[in-house]
């Protein structure tokens, strides 16, 4: 696991041997030590060059060790001792140097790295901190306001702003290795005193406890509840105020809060679940490891509305050339000042972009291997649009539609190749977003799915497969959990109450905030072309009631009035002043919703936050087990990963189906039939056949449940 060579000159080679990221195995930590020690012993031996196999220095502490007892040698123990011995120790980094692995760099004496290396300190993203003494050394070497930077956002930095920072002391374009070598050489046998970095004084800025006062402010603005970022504020700090072995045992006890906490858990399990997700399979067997994407060198956006403006730039940005469509001479230029000019802000620092063309002559497809249609949200519209590209594209062109919810099979049935159609749904900004949701009908084919799914990887997204159903695996979850937000005003909750409960569960914004924020046209459409509002209604339905279910009419009522959100200046909140963005409680929205619940005869009644926490979140992951149930989604880690990329669950809680495994299915279960006995007009609040088979089979780990999916699939 660490590989020890004598190479002439005097010099030592260890080399991590972990493939594929070089983790800090305890294997790893075994071969390190022991490899140091033989050198050290070796009086041969003036230096030692330290680096990884497979073109990475080392991805850090091995993740998968921290579920079960650590055991082998410490890396603290390990890394003092690299620091403490009386030989330089030269880092050579290629590829990575993250988390356990930059403070085993930081160990070193001195650290070379290629011009391609990335650094960082990314243990905040696991809910952890860098325990490695990664918060002590640091700041010592770059100054406490950098290295907090760095701690508490966990990026990765390149190597040329690692050697700006003072991370690395030279960079190399070709053989890190041999420079790392020769270097070692010329330094053996010069004094190291400031080299260990444990010795040194951090800069600190002149404020410091106003400084990490602020500091505190604002990791809790960025992730709400988040207990990681905190204590890498705090742990920090220490190295501002302590001597380096009390800072390092208040690094060992802020750990030690963290380690086994359930934050820590879920960050770890979003981790290796965005990996699973890669892994995609179809029912119809289609996999990620037989199926060959088809290389996409030209695409074409039909519309360039702002979802297609997005994922205009976002190909081109790939490095993908892009022919841009609109119907006429107008929108085309509308289209073309806006990518420009998001073009140009995004410029900075980015690599070359693909060529852009714009056009309104669909002719101009005939060249491109992959269409995405991103025209307005209506099935007849993207229809005639398909039919249209299925006569203008060569038969194996790629057909994609962006669509939150129509159904792509309707789409593939229009075209002439509909084994070549899935759907690719982006969440807007499209060009900031991680998330895709690739969706795959009835007929798309293997080939098809797995250049979808490629594609999103290109475009630097995280890629969810999904099968075909209204709303697919977002939409559809969230429907439940909107309803009860509606639902939850007529018993007599306010908006800003609601909101209040999921923000401090941690959602940055509530269901009502973000409603005001997209703007409540956008459902009001939906549900009217669903019949479920305006002139579809059947006469005489009661306004509570649609389709022989409960229904709130409540934001219908509120776009009636003209009330659409920020957009109009009053939504469920009022924004006082053009273009305000601060939500403030409206006297208007309060008698409103009084008068209403009056008229139908609504005894308001004061609802706790735990009712309103349940009942959004439970319906949510209600409709999730049915997701599973329908085949819908493969795993309990595809919905995760969507609503957490996607939809701002608060990630430290891992996603809905993990929130669900967390807080107990039983008592999920429980309380959904409590709530249904209370409201059986709701079905959503019915628990779902997996829910119960789960619970039947004894609560599995969350890595289990896809064995009780597919024996209740088989079921039903
Ligand atoms: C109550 C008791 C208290 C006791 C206290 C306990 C004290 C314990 C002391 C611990 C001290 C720890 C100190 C240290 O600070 C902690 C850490 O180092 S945490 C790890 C930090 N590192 C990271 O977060 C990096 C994670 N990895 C990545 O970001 C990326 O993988 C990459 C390295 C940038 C490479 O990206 P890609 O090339 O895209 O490749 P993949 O991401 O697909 O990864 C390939 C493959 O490798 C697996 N993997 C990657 N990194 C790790 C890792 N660190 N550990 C284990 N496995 C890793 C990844 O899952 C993939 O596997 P696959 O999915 O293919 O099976």
């Amino acid at each position: 696991m660490a590989r020890y060579v004598r190479i002439p000159g005097s010099i030592a080679l260890i080399t991590l041997a972990n493939p594929p990221v070089n983790a800090l195995s305890a294997a790893v930590r075994r071969g390190i030590t022991e490899t140091l020690s033989r050198a050290i012993a070796d009086p041969e031996v003036k230096a030692v060059v330290l680096c990884g196999e497979n073109g990475n220095f080392c991805g850090g502490a091995d993740i998968k060790e921290f579920a079960g007892p650590m055991s082998g040698p410490g890396l603290v123990p390990m890394i003092d001792a690299i620091e403490a011995g009386e030989k330089p120790v030269v880092a050579a980094i290629e590829g990575v140097a993250l988390g356990g692995g930059l403070e085993l760099a930081l160990g070193c004496h001195y650290r070379i790295a290629h011009c391609k290396a990335r650094v960082g300190l990314p243990e905040v993203t696991l809910g952890l901190l860098p325990a490695a003494g990664g918060t002590q050394r640091l700041p010592r070497l770059i100054g406490l306001s950098a290295a907090l930077d760095l701690i508490t956002t966990g990026r990765h930095v390149s190597a040329q702003e690692a050697l700006q920072l003072g991370i690395v002391d030279r960079l190399t374009e070709g053989d890190t290795l041999g420079v790392a070598v020769e270097f070692a050489q010329s330094i053996a046998g010069q004094p190291l005193g400031s080299r260990r970095l444990s010795t040194r004084t951090p800069a600190c800025p002149a404020d410091l406890d106003s400084f990490l006062q602020g500091a505190l402010v604002q990791v809790r603005r960025r992730a709400r509840g988040a207990m990681a970022p905190e204590a890498c504020v705090r742990a920090v700090g220490a190295a501002a105020t302590l001597p380096y072995s009390q800072g390092m045992q208040r690094e060992q006890e802020l750990m030690a809060s963290l380690f086994r906490s359930a934050q820590a858990r879920a960050l770890q399990y979003c981790f290796f679940s965005q990996r699973l997700v890669g892994r995609w399979s179809t029912p119809s067997g289609a996999r990620w490891d037989s199926a060959e994407p088809r290389p996409i060198r030209r695409a074409a956006v039909i519309g360039l509305g702002t979802m297609g403006r997005g994922i205009a730039v976002s190909l081109l940005q790939a490095g993908i050339a892009v022919v841009a469509v609109e119907t006429d001479e107008q929108q085309l230029e509308a289209g073309r000042r806006a990518v420009t000019a998001l073009l140009e802000r995004r410029a900075q620092g980015r690599g070359s972009e693909g060529p852009l063309r714009f056009t309104t002559d669909l002719q101009q497809l005939r060249q491109v291997e992959l269409v995405i249609e991103a025209v307005f949200e209506d099935l007849a519209v993207k229809k005639q649009v398909f039919r249209q590209l299925s006569a203008v594209c060569p038969a194996d062109t790629l057909l994609c539609t962006n669509t939150s919810g129509l159904d792509v099979e309707q789409l593939a049935a229009c075209t002439r190749s509909p084994e070549l159609v899935v759907g690719t749904h982006f969440f807007g900004p499209a060009h900031v977003m991680k998330l895709l949701e690739v969706v795959y009908g009835p007929r798309s084919s293997p080939v098809a799915v797995a250049t979808a799914m490629h594609l999103g990887k290109r475009l630097g997204k995280v890629s969810v497969a999904v099968g075909n159903c209204p709303g697919f695996v977002g939409n559809r979850m969230l429907k439940p959990y909107l309803e009860q937000a509606h639902f939850l005003l007529e018993e007599g909750a306010a908006p800003e109450q609601v909101d209040q409960a999921l923000e401090e569960f941690g959602f940055a914004m509530g269901v009502f905030r973000v409603a005001d924020l997209s703007g409540l046209d956008v459902g009001w459409r939906v549900r009217k072309e669903a019949g479920l509002t305006g002139p579809g209604v059947a006469p005489g339905e009661s306004p509570r009631r649609r389709q022989g279910r409960r229904y709130s009419p409540l934001p219908d009522l509120l776009c009636e009035q003209g009330r659409l959100g920020q957009k109009t200046g009053r939504g469920w909140y009022l924004y006082e002043g053009p273009g305000a963005r601060e939500a403030r409680p409206d006297p208007w929205t309060h008698s409103f919703l009084q008068q209403y619940r009056q008229q139908h005869g609504l005894q308001p009644r004061a609802v706790p936050q735990q009712e309103v926490l349940e009942r959004c979140l439970y319906a949510l992951i209600n409709e999730g087990f049915r997701v599973l149930e329908d085949g819908i989604a493969t795993g309990p880690e595809d919905i995760d990963i969507i609503y957490v990329f996607g939809y701002g669950w608060p990630r430290h809680r891992g996603g809905p189906m993990f929130h669900a495994g967390a807080v107990g299915l039983a008592t999920v279960l429980d309380r959904l039939e409590h709530y249904h006995h209370a409201h059986p007009d709701i079905p959503n609040l019915q628990p779902s056949a997996l829910l119960r088979r789960l619970v039947a089979s004894g609560n599995p780990p969350i890595q289990k449940w896809r064995e009780v999916i597919r024996r209740v699939r088989s079921q039903l």
